[in-house]
């Protein structure tokens, strides 16, 4: 018999029900007990679901009411000493001030949050999980870091789920990756050092789980995929033969990507099973059945986690059919990775044909997925018939359909010449054409697009949404917000203006609605941080933009004042990164197609007067492939398509481009050769020190580093901003320098909006 499970499901809940109760309980309109009665039936609802399908196992351990990094964190005991916790606080209560600083203070961040500062206690930070969209709660570590035994949440889901009746696999984040996830507080210091110290305690988890009666525990290293340095290599073996010792059957799961270096190690070290991302990576199926040892079991990933397509089942299981040739019940079959990254339920989607709908399945449906394949393997593809024929027919639609196939768009896209990624002169020449039009002062203030999402504009668009606005009504509400916004622009004294974003739900959702080649859910969405989610457009087909997107609102926006307009647009690495993508050519090639349409929109932006026209590119950095050996590929491809989104104007138009949450130092070179007029970056909390890189490497054209993080109320001085415009100039050139905040204010309100603007406005006047 074949085994299958999954390593995770998305704890959202189909109606986001755990972001509602989430948001109410701190907003204090719910208390402890309805929240979690709220959680305990979003789990038992998720387990019964996966019982449904067939699997031999619920998952247990990927809950969490914040972040699953978080809750390691808490059930390791190593909260750090700054948040200075008497004992008397709740474990629930520590973890939302751990997550958002003090509690009942609505953190908001829209840049893949950082700390913020409430009332002198910092959150920690936060940053992305491998490549994906998820943020996690980055552990802090230092050489007086303790570890002990500290929560009973995971012992008491296993509990509930054996009461329930399941049969319960236990996920943990693996010790080492918990350890290489975290960060040092200081330089002298190693965080493998606490390896020993930390294995202590995962062993007694492990003993505890086994006194609970459970069998298998999934321990996660999904860092097996990443190019390791030798000594935490050589950390896995020693840590292994401890963990083993606790008698439990250990699953140790790796996901993203390709073991390549590190595959004899995963495949000897002593544990019960090992998880391999066949999907990423199907090509080490083969070379890791060769080298598994006979007692092991081998689950593949052969259901697509990171996305939404539908399996091609006949595909998988002729794979799957080859594996059990070889390891016959010891293969196990799973989804490439936790299901957290897709969204719940394919039902929910009542907006889309028939035809696009049979292209997809949502986690809910990769469960069926996987319960066929083990009715195919088990008892012969005619016990599975309806759900292999759906299988086969939604196949060959998606390879013949004719929305998918778009010959024009490859025609242009072919007879692209070699040149059309370059500016027609080069940055000097641009610069100077750009200083006579605009005859700008010395550093410029600007802002980075959007202004405050007020909950009216949320209700305005849904109420347009739901069919009870107009849309001639939506149209003039959202120009009074654009109007709203300018005039307060215009009042504060900033040098270049935006419209705000007000009609945008989303920087790449709204994107995604306008472009032919997208499909947007009406229910898809993925949790990216916390209570905060975002609907990911679904990329299909052959990408065109049959209308302007942005020109209209732009316009009216220049119509309201003399001062420059910059225009708005997502660029296309970013559209890419943040959309589910099709699996049907490369990501390379779905890149350039966006850079076309983008294109269009910049070259119909210029035609519109606008001269000033901004590229946001915030997910680049992101996009890196978690092997190093593949970055210069996707560097080149990424950056040529930046380039060619940028290059259709004249050279007196002045092309922005804006990142943040990045780290720029590794990747110095391709952010400079992307040769935009002006990059505006996030830099304010690391003080400046982003902008290093820039100075050292002689960045040749204009820079705006932000002079003040967004995702805190706090309003910064006009001294902290000048003493930061000082450090910047110290590095850049004076004459290339802009001022501007880390990121858009569309998280934010107004009351400190407008406080935190003028104060930036005063520091660049006395930089002046
Ligand atoms: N795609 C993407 N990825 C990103 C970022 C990003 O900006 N976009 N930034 C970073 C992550 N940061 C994020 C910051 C904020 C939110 C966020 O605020 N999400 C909102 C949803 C935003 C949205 O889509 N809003 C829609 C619909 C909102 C909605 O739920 N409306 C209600 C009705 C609301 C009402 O009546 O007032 C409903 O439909 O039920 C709109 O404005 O139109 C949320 O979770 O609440 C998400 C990610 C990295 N990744
Ligand atoms: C995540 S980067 C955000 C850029 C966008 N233009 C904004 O201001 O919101
Ligand atoms: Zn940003």
């Amino acid at each position: 018999m074949t085994t299958i499970h999954t390593l995770g499901f998305p704890r959202i809940g189909k109606h986001r029900e755990l972001k509602f109760a989430l948001e109410q309980f701190w907003r204090g309109e719910i208390d402890n007990a309805a929240l979690e009665a709220t959680a305990s039936e979003l789990r038992a609802r998720h387990w019964q679901l996966q019982r449904d399908a067939g699997l031999d196992f619920v998952a247990v351990g990927d809950f969490a009411y914040y972040d699953q990094v978080l809750n390691h964190i808490q059930l390791l005991g190593c909260e750090p000493g700054r948040f200075g916790f008497t004992g008397a606080e709740s474990e629930l209560d520590r973890h939302f001030t751990l997550a958002r600083g003090v509690a009942n203070e609505v953190p908001d961040s829209c840049c893949g949050a950082r700390p913020h500062d409430n009332y002198g206690t910092w959150a920690l930070e936060m940053t992305k999980w491998f490549d994906t969209n998820y943020h996690y709660l980055v552990p802090e570590l230092n050489a007086d870091t303790q570890f002990r035994l500290n929560s009973t949440r995971l012992f008491d889901e296993v509990r509930e789920a054996l009461a329930l009746g399941h049969t319960p696999k236990v996920s943990l984040i693996g010790p080492i990756t918990f350890l290489y996830l975290g960060k040092e507080k200081s330089a002298d210091f190693d965080r493998l050092s606490l390896l020993p110290q930390l294995r202590v305690v995962y062993g007694e988890i492990l003993s505890q789980l086994k006194q609970l009666g459970v069998e298998w525990v999934q321990i996660d290293e999904p860092i097996l995929c990443l190019d390791l340095p030798a000594a935490w290599k050589a950390a896995f073996e020693p840590t292994y033969n401890i963990l083993n010792s606790a008698n439990i059957k250990l699953l140790l799961a790796t996901y993203f990507g390709t073991l390549d270096d590190n595959l004899v190690l995963a495949c000897n070290l002593p544990v019960a099973g090992l998880h391999i991302d066949a999907v990423r990576a199907p090509q080490q199926i083969t070379s890791v059945i060769d080298r598994l040892p006979h007692y092991k079991v081998l689950s593949l990933g052969l259901i697509d986690g990171r996305n939404i397509w539908r399996a091609d089942l006949d595909a998988v299981l002729a794979t799957a059919h080859a594996a059990q040739g070889k390891l016959g019940d010891r293969l196990w079959i799973a989804p490439s990775c936790s299901l957290q990254h897709v969204p719940v339920d394919l039902a929910l989607e009542t907006a889309f044909d028939d035809e696009l709908r049979s292209w997809l399945a949502y986690a809910t449906q990769k469960l069926d997925e996987l319960g066929a394949i083990k009715t195919a393997l088990d008892t012969g593809v005619a016990a599975a018939e309806t759900a292999f024929s759906a299988s086969r027919t939604a196949a060959a639609s998606r390879r013949t359909s004719p929305r998918i196939h778009n010959p024009a768009v490859n025609a242009r896209l072919a007879s692209l010449p070699a040149d059309a990624d370059q500016r027609h002169a080069p940055f000097q020449a641009r610069q100077a054409a750009q200083r006579s039009r605009f005859n700008l002062p010395a550093y410029p203030t600007t802002t980075i697009g959007s202004f405050p999402q007020t909950k009216e504009i949320r209700a305005a668009r849904a109420r347009y949404k739901r069919g009870e606005l107009s849309a001639a009504d939506y149209t003039l509400a959202m120009q009074q917000e654009i109007k709203y916004a300018v005039e307060q622009q215009i009042s504060l004294g900033l040098d270049v203006l935006v419209h705000g974003e007000a009609e945008r739900n989303d920087m790449v959702e709204y994107f995604g609605e306008q472009l032919d080649g997208f499909a947007f859910s009406q229910n898809g969405w993925v949790q990216s941080y916390g209570s905060r989610c975002v609907k990911p457009p679904i990329i299909y087909g052959d990408v065109s933009r049959p209308l302007a997107m942005t020109v209209a609102w732009t316009q009216y926006a220049q119509s309201l004042t003399s001062l420059p307009m910059k225009g708005m647009l997502t660029g296309p690495i970013t559209i890419l990164q943040w959309s589910f993508v099709r699996d049907d050519q490369p990501r390379s090639d779905t890149a350039l197609q966006i850079a076309l349409a983008i294109r269009d929109e910049v070259v119909d932006l210029e035609h519109a007067d606008i001269g000033i026209i901004q590229i946001d590119e915030p997910a680049i950095r992101e996009g890196l492939p978690l092997r190093r050996g593949d970055w210069d590929a996707y560097l080149d491809w990424a950056g040529r398509a930046f380039r060619i989104s940028a290059s259709g104007v004249d050279n007196s138009t002045q092309i922005h481009t804006h990142m943040c949450y990045s780290e720029f130092n590794d990747i110095f070179p391709a952010i400079a050769a992307l040769d935009a007029d002006v990059i505006t970056i996030e830099t304010s909390r690391s003080d400046m020190e982003l902008l290093r890189g820039f100075g050292d490497f002689n960045y040749p054209n204009e820079i705006g580093p932000g002079v003040y993080d967004i995702h805190s109320p706090r309003v910064p001085s006009v001294d902290e901003m000048v003493r930061l415009l000082k450090k910047a100039a110290e590095v850049i050139p004076a004459e290339h320098l802009w001022v501007n905040p880390d990121c858009g204010l569309k998280t934010r309100g107004w009351a400190e909006t407008s406080t935190a603007l003028q104060n930036m406005v005063l520091a660049a006047k006395s930089m002046r």
